[in-house]
């Protein structure tokens, strides 16, 4: 040890004191300066806990002690400021040198080793390395104290009380109190720091690894894609990983500290509560099932999990470690694959699996229901087992194209159950393939289809027919009229269409049955099928009308009348119907194609109007169309044009028929009689527009206005002094079966202040009969008014008797058909006789009409007819001439 040389921090640095035994100043000095450690010693250990044991060190040696990184900082010291003095604290730069110093000196020392310098100040450092393996990681200093050999020469001490601004008797004083320690002193000292830096670098080693490991541990939980957790017995996280964060929706270091009640709804975090525990008691892994939101992704997941309980050292349960592993997908195929399985198993379709071979795989209840096979006969075979043999084979190329192209074939075959009865199958056959691409397995799904070929048959049946009859419909007649229209046209034919109506069907319809009247139209539907030719079409078109079309006519519609005139007399002969003898008879009109039209409709409409003519014509006849006919259907739709117009201007007058009291040679009554005042054509008469008024509805506007008229005339011949005579006003069906009838004639009858019993109100006989039990509802309420109600054109509606005695009708009018031959027609001259006792025996007047002669009015008024309409009085007379004849017959 050489004398202390002042001042200068370098030369200072350069005064070796001595290093441990092994080193020398010189080898220190060329060694490789230590490699710094990158973990900082602050990291490592807990530098305050430090403090206390620095504090003692410094008492126990009498020196100051301190800690100081790699750099220099002072991370923790104790006695340095007694030791320095104030003086030499006080000192700028002072500090910054020594540390320099320390630095140097340091880094060139091996662990265990340390080495005294002495300072600028004068004063000796002791200084030994803290290392973590061959990092450096700080120094532990000693120091401030004089050898007890040291020499101290004042002069450099004062120059430095000088240099400094020191008081030098204070600093001199301060610096002689310094302890002072032998070299064996400070070499047992320094074995004590050195073991406290051996110490350090221990526990930062110990430190370092346990972190370092701490740090692959986390990184390999965080590697891993499942959730990892760590609670305590009382369920507060102590660790988990970042798919564990992600689950609960936050960072680890957030969940850590905090339970699932934390994250999760009460009811859940029960739930975790109770399995952890059930675990910790078991004491032995467990596994459960749970479903939960995954809070990043938001879907639900299922989660299975292993709980596995912790113990400490002592062997007591200090928590739980769980690992969850996402099952969702697993678990959605197991469900897949049990839906799968049952929907396999409980089809309604037969279903078989076969492998790439087309050998039978699987079967399921449903095949062995339909097939008959078992499972165990239909395992290995070819499905081909089950075919009957009728299939074309073409169906079957087909069917193998479709799958090598669409991988999917669907299509109807023939097969054979197990106890040899064929049937139809709708079968549909997917094609399942590898990720290759390669056919795995086909699976073919079938269902019997008798039950719904049979419907089908029958839907198409009743689509295409009548049901009644069984003859082709409507919709199929236009299919067969247009194939026949194109044949005809192919080979130059005609073809005929008839349109036939049953006369006066509505009345047997209405008297005797819907039955019967169905009996009659499947009789009539069965002899026009025996009229004509099978290549014939026979049709129902609906109701009471049917159509026949003759193929295969010549051109000018060569022997249609004789096939027509045929069916006539086919359909007039009797029918022997529910043991009783019934007689119809057919209106049929005629229309050929293509002369007269060459569309189905048009055809159609030709044929009607010749029918509608027929009718016209008296019934039970043909009629063929002819072009004149068409421009009546023209003059039909001006003459409604011209009958609304007719309405609006008031073109109708009323004339009025009297009706003789004979005996009496007295006007009882008047019928009003409507006409209309054409302003080109003069008066028309209402057998050529009342018809078309009553089809097109315009009669119930028109009746409305005759009542009112009639009432309005009757009031005038009541106040001209006439007061007796009544006024009889016809109602069309139109206007009978509108329910505001009764309402009408109440507010005619007020206004005109006139009383009910001298208004009569004439139904035709054929109207009353067609539903005669509705009607009846009618009568009575017009009955109830007080008016009198005449059934007119009696004898030509077929009337029950039965009906005729609940009707509430007070006059029959005899059919003046019956009256114009009643000289010469025994026939007619009996039906008035009749007709006469029967309203006697009913208690009914009787009006004769149409009396033209003396002779017809010496019979009805020998028969008893007490009231009488006819020509050989009057013809209906506007109402002026009436009111002359009126007054002219009286006197
Ligand atoms: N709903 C309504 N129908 C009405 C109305 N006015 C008339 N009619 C109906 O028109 C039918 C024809 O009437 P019309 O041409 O006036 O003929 C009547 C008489 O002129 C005719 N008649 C009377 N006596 C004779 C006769 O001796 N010989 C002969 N050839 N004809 C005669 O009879 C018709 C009256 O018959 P009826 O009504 O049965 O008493 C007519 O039948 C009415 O139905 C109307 O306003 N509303």
């Amino acid at each position: 040890m050489g004398s202390i040389k002042p001042n200068d921090v370098r030369e200072v640095k350069w005064y070796p004191g001595r290093l441990n035994s092994d080193i020398t100043w010189d080898q220190a000095r060329n060694r490789t300066p230590n490699q710094i450690s990158e973990a900082p010693l602050a990291s490592l250990v807990d530098i305050k806990s430090l403090s206390t044991l620095l504090d003692d060190l410094t008492l126990l040696l009498g020196m100051p002690t301190a800690l100081l990184d790699p750099q220099g900082n002072i991370l923790q010291s104790a006695g340095w400021q007694r030791a320095c003095t104030d003086f030499h604290r006080a000192t700028p730069g002072a500090c910054i040198n020594c540390t320099e110093s320390d630095l140097f000196l340091s880094s060139h020392l091996k662990e265990g080793e340390f080495i005294d310098y002495k300072c600028k100040n004068g004063l000796w450092d002791v200084v030994t390395p803290v290392f973590v393996g061959d990092a450096h990681l700080g120094n532990l200093y000693c120091g401030q104290f004089f050898y007890d050999d040291d020499l101290i020469d004042d002069s450099f001490f004062v120059a430095q009380a000088e240099r400094y601004g020191y008081d030098q008797a204070d600093y001199l004083a301060a610096i002689h109190e310094m302890p002072r320690f032998s070299r064996e002193q400070v070499r047992r000292i320094m074995g004590l720091i050195v073991g406290l830096a051996s110490y350090l670098s221990h526990l930062s080693l110990t430190n370092l690894q346990l972190s370092e490991s701490r740090g692959q541990m986390e990184t390999l939980i965080n590697a891993l894609p499942d959730p990892v957790w760590l609670k305590d017995t009382e369920g507060v996280f102590l660790a988990c990983n970042q798919a564990f964060g992600r689950m609960f929706g936050a960072p680890t270091c957030e969940i850590i500290g905090r339970t699932d009640y934390d994250f999760t709804s009460a009811e859940l975090a029960d739930f975790f509560r109770q399995k952890d525990k059930e675990a910790i008691a078991a004491g032995t892994p467990r596994v459960n099932e749970e479903w939960l939101i995954h809070a990043e992704s938001g879907q639900p997941i299922f989660l299975e999990t292993i709980k596995t309980p912790m113990s400490g050292v002592s062997g007591r349960a200090v928590g739980v470690l769980g690992i969850g592993r996402d099952m969702t997908e697993r678990k959605r195929v197991e469900n897949n694959l049990h839906l799968m399985s049952r929907v396999f198993s409980s089809s309604g379709e037969a279903i078989l699996i076969t492998d790439a071979d087309n050998r039978i795989l699987a079967v399921n209840r449903e095949f062995t229901k339909l097939t008959g096979y078992s499972k165990e006969e239909a395992i290995g075979q070819d499905p081909r087992m089950l075919s009957a043999g009728n299939t074309p084979p073409e169906t079957y190329q087909e069917m193998w194209a479709a799958l090598l192209t669409n991988d999917y074939w669907q299509g109807e075959l023939w097969d054979r159950r197990k106890n040899g009865e064929p049937y139809p199958k709708r079968l549909s056959i997917s094609v399942v393939r590898d990720s290759a691409g390669k056919v795995v397995n086909y699976i073919g799904t079938f269902e019997d289809i008798t039950d719904r070929k049979a419907a089908e048959d029958k839907i198409r049946f009743l689509a295409h027919h009548d049901v009644l009859t069984g003859l082709p419909n409507r919709f199929s007649l236009y299919e067969r009229l247009d194939q026949g229209m194109a044949f005809a046209r192919r080979f130059e034919k005609s073809l005929a269409i008839m349109l036939i109506d049953l006369d006066h069907f509505k009345t047997i319809n209405d008297t005797l049955g819907h039955n019967i009247g169905d009996q009659l139209l499947i009789q009539v539907a069965r002899r026009l099928q025996q009229s004509v030719r099978e290549s014939d079409i026979v049709a129902r078109l609906g109701g009471d009308e049917f159509v026949v079309v003759l193929s295969g006519v010549e051109k000018a519609g060569d022997g249609v009348a004789e096939i027509a005139s045929k069916v006539v007399t086919q359909l007039a002969a009797p029918y022997a119907i529910a043991g009783a003898e019934l007689r119809t008879s057919p209106s049929i009109g005629i229309c050929l194609y293509p002369d007269d039209a060459t569309e189905i409709s048009e055809l159609i409409k030709c044929a009607d109007i010749a029918m509608y003519h027929a009718k016209a014509n008296g019934r039970s006849d043909f009629q063929f169309f002819i072009e004149a006919m068409r421009d009546e259907v023209a003059e039909r739709v001006t003459i409604e044009h011209e009958l609304k117009i007719a309405l609006e201007k008031e073109q109708f007058v009323l004339h009025y028929q009297p009706q003789i009291e004979p005996g009496a040679r007295r006007v009882v009554g008047l019928e009003a009689l409507v006409r209309w005042q054409h302003p080109t054509r003069g008066l028309v008469f209402p057998g050529d527009f009342i018809a078309l008024a009553e089809e097109t509805r315009l009669i119930v506007p028109l009746g409305k206005w005759v009542l009112e008229e009639a009432c309005r005339q009757l009031k005038y011949w009541h106040q001209a002094g006439y007061a007796d005579l009544h006024m009889s006003v016809n109602l069309s069906p139109a206007q009978f079966h509108d329910q505001s009838l009764p309402a009408l004639v109440r507010q005619v009858l007020a206004k005109f202040d006139l009383p009910a019993g001298q208004l009569h109100l004439e139904i035709t006989e054929s109207m009353a009969m067609s539903d005669p039990e509705e009607n009846i509802i009618m009568m009575q309420a017009l009955a109830d008014i007080g008016v009198k109600l005449a059934l007119d054109d009696f004898g030509t509606g077929y009337s029950s008797l039965a009906y005729l005695k609940l009707f509430p009708i007070d006059i029959i009018k005899i059919d003046r058909s019956f009256v114009k031959d009643i000289e010469t027609d025994e026939n007619d001259a009996a039906i008035c006789e009749m007709t006469m006792l029967l309203a006697q025996k009913l208690g009914k007047q009787v009006v004769a009409e149409g009396v033209e002669t003396e002779a017809q009015l010496e019979f009805v008024s020998r028969i008893g007819c007490q009231w009488i309409q006819g020509y050989l009085f009057s013809k209906p007379l506007a109402a002026a001439v009436a009111g002359n004849f009126i007054q002219g017959f009286a006197g």
